[in-house]
């Protein structure tokens, strides 16, 4: 009976863990019968202090969704799109009011998706300057989708507090839309924003809480 019940939550984990696989983007875009979803991290280095002594080192939007959880700004591709590109800066101009334009050149990763639908996820990320990412702060307040489908934008915590466990591990145990957790450790680690070290410090603090 036991053994039948760890067995069961093993798989199921497993089957969380397995449900969307890192491709190339050539690979990801000659796929038939895919959905593809383009969402972006805006982030700009910052020489802000936290209480006047905690580094904050970047400033990286993430939106609180109208389904409550966390995610990138972004969305679907529509039918009449040319690109990946086309499809995302019109999302970040309804979701924020952002104009600035991402290209090809932004681009990070992709993740597909079997199951339940078969999707494919792009990440891109621009760095920008920290007065360039408040001003798309404000004008994010002021966008179509505020209110509705985005209830706000947020900034992630790359820090730690209290013994390690504040900060960003604590900012790991909300709930996420899609794989947009594994694209923000991902996004941290490839753009040298955080340490190997530093993100399976967070990881393992978050899953000890
Ligand atoms: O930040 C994200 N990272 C990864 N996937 C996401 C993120 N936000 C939404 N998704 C997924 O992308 C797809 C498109 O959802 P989204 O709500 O962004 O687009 P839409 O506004 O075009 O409906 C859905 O499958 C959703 O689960």
């Amino acid at each position: 009976m036991v053994l039948r019940w760890v067995l069961g939550a093993l798989s199921v984990a497993m089957a969380e863990k397995a449900r969307y696989r890192r491709v190339e983007r050539a690979h990801a875009l000659g796929l038939r019968g895919f959905r593809h979803a383009s969402h972006a991290m805006l982030y700009a280095p910052s020489d802000e202090m936290l209480f006047g002594r905690i580094p904050v080192r970047y400033a990286v939007l993430m939106q609180m969704r109208f389904d409550g959880t966390l995610g990138f700004p972004g969305g679907f591709l529509d039918p009449g799109e040319a690109c990946l590109e086309d499809g995302l800066n019109r999302e970040l101009q309804e979701e924020m009011g952002c104009n600035v334009r991402l290209t090809e050149a932004d681009y990070l990763c992709s993740h597909v998706c079997q199951h339940p639908r078969p999707i494919v996820n792009h990440l891109y990320a621009r760095k920008l300057t920290l007065a360039e990412l408040q001003a798309l702060e404000v004008s994010a307040v002021q966008a179509r989708d505020h209110g509705g489908e985005v209830l706000g934008m947020v900034r992630v915590p790359l820090y730690t507090l209290r013994g390690g466990r504040g900060g960003l591990p604590t900012f790991l145990r909300n709930r996420f839309i899609g794989n947009a957790r594994d694209q923000l450790l991902y996004a941290l680690r490839k753009l040298g924003i955080m340490t190997p070290g530093e993100l399976q410090a967070a990881e393992d603090a978050s899953r000890a809480h």
